[in-house]
Order: C-alpha cells, then structure tokens, then sequence
C-alpha cells in the first residue's frame, strides 16, 4: 500500500516533517511550492520526493495532507482545499502554533470527504526556510494534536499511527486551552525577547559596548528575538486577545520588581529568584534534540590552526557521537573556550574520559 502526503509549505517544520516521512516503507512525499525557485530548492535539497506549483496536483489522491504555511494563511488554504477534489478519508492537519483560529474555521467550512485535525509540535528554532529542516527535530518532544468531534477515532488513530515517524509524544488538548497555554510559555516570552533585544539596541546606538558585552544571560533570554518576522507576526495577531490578558499580568510582575526596588526590598527580591528556581528546577528535561542538546562538555583549547579538526577527529575514531562543536566567544559564563555537545550522556562521558587522558582540560 502507498501513501502520499502532501506538504503545503516546506520551510523549517513543513521541511523536518517531510524529512521524517520520506523515504519509510510505502511513503511519498509531494511538497507544494507557491514560487518557482522554491520548486526547484525543495527538490534539489532532498527533503520531498516530488514538489509541484499546483495545489490541485499536490493533494491529488494524498492520504495526508500538512499545511505548514504561517498561520495567517492557514484559513485561505483550507478553504481552497475544500474546494478541491479530496481521496475520501484523507486527513488534513497543520503546523500553526495557535488552534483556536483554524478550528474555527474548520467549524465553519466542513470537510465532505476529508476530516481536519489541527496539530502544533512543540518543537522548532529561531531558524526559516527549508534549510534548517531537520530529521530529529521533534524527537522527544510534544505533538499536540486538537481534534474535534467530529473527527472519528479511526483517523485520529491513523494521523498518530504516521506522526510516530516524529518520535514525538502525543498530546491531546483543546483548541482553546492550547492557546492559553501556549500564549504564555511561548508566545509571551516571544515578545519579551524582542521587547528586550530592541530596549538594549536603542542603548547600544549611544555606546556599542552594550553589544560588546553582552554575554550568556543575555544570549539565553534572547535567542528566539531571532526568530522569523512573518511567522511571528501571524502567531501573535491570531493569538492576539490572549496575549493583551497575558501581558496585563506581565506588566503587573514588571510593576511588582519595580517597587520592590524602589523599597530595596532585599527579601521579596530572594524570594522572586527562589519561587522562580524551583519552579523552573521541575520543569520536565529539555526534550528536543537539534538546538538543545542534553550533555555538554566544555574544555579549553590551544588557540592554534586543526584544533578544532583535531579534537573531532579524536571522538570519531573512538566512535563518540559528537552533536554539536562551537567555539565560545564570550567566556564570562563558561570555564572552557570549546563546547563540545552530546545527545548521549555515555557519549559525554566517554569524551571527558578521552580528553582529559589526551592530557586537556575539561569541564561538565
Ligand atoms: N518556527 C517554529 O519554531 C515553529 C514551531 C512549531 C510550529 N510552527 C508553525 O509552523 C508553521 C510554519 O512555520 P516555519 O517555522 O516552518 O516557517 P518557515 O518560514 O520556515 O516555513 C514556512 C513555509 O511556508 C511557505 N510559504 C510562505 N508563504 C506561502 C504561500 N503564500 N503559499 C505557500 N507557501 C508559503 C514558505 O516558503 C516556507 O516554505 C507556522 O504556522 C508556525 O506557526 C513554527
Ligand atoms: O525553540 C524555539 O526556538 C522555539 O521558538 C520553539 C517554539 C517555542 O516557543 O518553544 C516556538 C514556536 C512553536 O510554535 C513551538 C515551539
């Protein structure tokens, strides 16, 4: 038996999906592009099988059809494809990171054939574009998926069966619950990080030493104000009324350091850090494997031409998975000036065993 699936849009999520489907047994994999030179870049990159400039094409006969577009044009392409012929049972379902938007709709415009199943992993980087597709990036994490009542479970069963693939966990949640919730541990903190980011570079355009000195605190806060300007966009319009709630009591918690310092109020002070630290200590481990890996080793390292080549080279030939390799430029927060990263804690081990008996200094 075939199976086609349909990717309507091909960029970092539409890309890690379509890298997790193809190539399994019986499984192809069509990618729709709206521009010419995006046609051509799906194919030559090798994330799909087969890409095409027509929807109709795309979806022809598929068993599954994702629409991984920015979520401002979720609606427009779902009601497109309930005017296109559909293979009875085919089952379409999305990427947005809102649910409550495209559940209305899908209320609102009923599939004949074909049943709508709205789904969000909670996976993803700062990064765009089918080039930063990646084949792991949602092991291990949350696939939430919101199906109505309608959607029998027979297909549900079927729509988790092929998300396996992913190696994500499967999560059932309400639309409106999910964008509550999602409002505040992802969308929120989307809007500090920019809100920030831009507070210190109006500081830095009267003195770039605010640039220069910028080390870990900043760079961990801020590491999704890079992410992409569309996407966001559409994310915080869609999920607009929850976000205005949800940065009343953001103001309320900036108000509240405020006048514990206008009161140099040491002990509230503590007492926000701690409440802060335990909360944060019990939050499940980092789960997503490409921009977060779980083990990392730092060591310091000669300044000196095939370095970097040479340690690698070592792990290699004493086959220890090395994740991640980058070179620390700011080294006010870490020991070592090399971070070495692992997604196996054996592998971590074993590379500090190495390392320290190659006679460098390495830290955990
Ligand atoms: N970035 C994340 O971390 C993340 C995580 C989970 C879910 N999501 C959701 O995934 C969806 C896609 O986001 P992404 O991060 O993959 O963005 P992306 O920019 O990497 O990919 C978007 C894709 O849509 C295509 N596209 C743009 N306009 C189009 C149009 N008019 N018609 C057809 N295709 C069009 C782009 O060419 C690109 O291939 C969004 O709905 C987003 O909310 C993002
Ligand atoms: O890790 C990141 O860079 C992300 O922004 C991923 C993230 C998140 O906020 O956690 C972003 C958007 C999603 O819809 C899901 C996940």
């Amino acid at each position: 038996m075939t199976i086609k699936i349909a990717m309507i849009g091909v960029g970092l999520i539409g890309g890690s999906l379509a890298l997790c489907f193809k190539g399994k047994p019986g499984i192809t994999v069509m990618g729709y592009a709206h521009l010419e030179e995006l046609k051509d870049k799906y194919i030559a990159s090798g994330v799909v099988d087969a890409a095409t400039l027509s929807l109709e094409e795309a979806v022809q006969d598929a068993d599954f059809i994702f629409l991984c577009v920015p979520v401002g044009l979720l609606e427009s392409y779902f009601e497109q494809l309930s005017r296109l012929p559909l293979k009875k049972g085919c089952i379409i379902t999305d990427v947005g990171s809102t649910k409550a938007s495209i559940a209305a709709c899908a209320e609102h415009i009923r599939l004949k054939e074909a049943y709508f199943i709205g789904g969000h992993p909670m996976a993803g980087s700062e990064r765009a574009g089918v080039d930063a597709a990646s084949a792991v990036l949602f092991e291990n994490a949350y696939y939430v998926l919101t199906p109505s009542v309608h959607v029998p479970e027979e297909a549900y069963g079927r729509l988790s069966e092929l998300l396996a693939y992913t190696r994500a966990q499967i999560v059932r949640v309400e639309p409106l619950l999910h964008d509550d919730i999602v409002g505040a541990i992802s969308h929120l903190p989307h809007v500090i990080a920019v809100a920030l980011v831009n507070q210190v570079r109006e500081y830095n355009e009267s003195n770039p030493l605010y640039k220069m000195l910028a080390a870990g605190g900043f760079r961990d806060i801020t590491r999704i104000a890079s992410s992409d300007a569309i996407v966001w966009r559409d994310i915080l319009l869609s999920n607009r009324e929850v976000l205005l709630e949800l940065l009343k009591d953001w103001n309320s918690q900036m108000l509240s350091f405020t006048t514990m310092l206008e009161q140099k109020n040491g002990e509230g002070i503590e007492d926000a850090f701690r409440q802060a630290r335990e909360f944060r200590s019990v939050l499940p481990e980092r789960r997503k494997g490409m921009i977060s890996p779980l083990f990392d080793l730092y060591t310091d390292v000669q300044d000196a031409p095939g370095m970097i080549g040479k340690i690698a080279t070592e792990l290699g030939t004493n086959d220890i998975n090395l994740s991640n390799l980058e070179i620390i430029e700011n080294r006010v927060d870490v020991p070592g000036i090399m971070r070495l990263s692992f997604r196996q804690e054996e592998d971590m081990e074993r590379a500090k065993t190495l390392l320290s008996s190659l006679g460098y200094q390495v830290w955990v």
